[in-house]
């Protein structure tokens, strides 16, 4: 890494409004709560969570630029623009800013549309976005209250939210996020029959 917490703060900071770089603290607090409460590594989360906006106010053209000039998910050209700034804010964070660990760079890249398979680090990242302090979208509170029973349930809770304000706009869906949603099911699905069948001693309550 090229820059010390401080720097990237400074250089992250300097390329939004005041307002995201609000929501930004806001992500980290939460991303560091998360990873604590589920055993991912909090420094990591919040040097994730510092980056993940850092393109989001870039003009659109310059977004596409990297993308397209970088040989990144070009697929992502065909939906709307708010869904870019994830993807070139993972290639700043490697070469503008040097980062080596793959799965802070991956968690950046994933922190919208989330992913078949997330890791550990990519669903504190992606939670954090949904359910900062400063959040005050309907469904809100339902998120953070899945959130404190399981990272998949606060995700699915998430990506409902999102994936119904899509269908209501009668938007296009980046469909990375219904694959993430089915993935997070089904683990949610295996969690509980793993749990069912246990052999009845070791149930609590029988
Ligand atoms: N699967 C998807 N398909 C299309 N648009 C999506 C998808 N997931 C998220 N979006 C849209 O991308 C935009 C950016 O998402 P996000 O980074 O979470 O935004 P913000 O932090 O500004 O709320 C939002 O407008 C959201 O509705």
């Amino acid at each position: 890494m090229r820059y010390t917490r401080q720097e990237l703060i400074d250089r992250v900071s300097a390329q939004m409004p005041a307002r995201r770089w609000q929501h930004t603290l806001g992500v980290m607090h939460s991303a560091i709560e998360l990873a604590e409460r589920y055993g991912a590594d909090p420094a990591r989360a919040e040097l994730a969570a510092i980056i993940h906006d850092v393109a989001k106010y870039w003009p659109v053209q310059r977004q596409s630029a990297v993308i397209a000039e970088n040989g990144m998910n070009a697929d992502l050209l065909n939906y709307d623009a708010p869904m870019w700034h994830s993807e070139v804010g993972a290639y700043v964070a490697e070469h503008e800013y040097g980062i080596e660990d793959r799965e802070v760079i991956d968690a950046i890249r994933y922190h919208t549309s989330g992913r078949e398979g997330m890791t550990l680090l990519d669903k504190v990242v992606c939670l954090a976005d949904y359910i900062e302090p400063g959040r005050d979208f309907p469904g809100v509170e339902l998120i953070r209250e899945k959130a404190r029973l399981s990272l998949e349930e606060g995700l699915v809770a998430g990506f409902d939210s999102t994936l119904r304000v899509l269908v209501e706009r009668g938007q296009t869906i980046f469909p990375t996020t219904v694959l993430a949603r089915n993935d997070l099911i089904r683990q949610l699905a295996q969690r509980e029959s793993a749990r069912q069948n246990k052999p009845v001693s070791e149930k609590k309550g029988g």
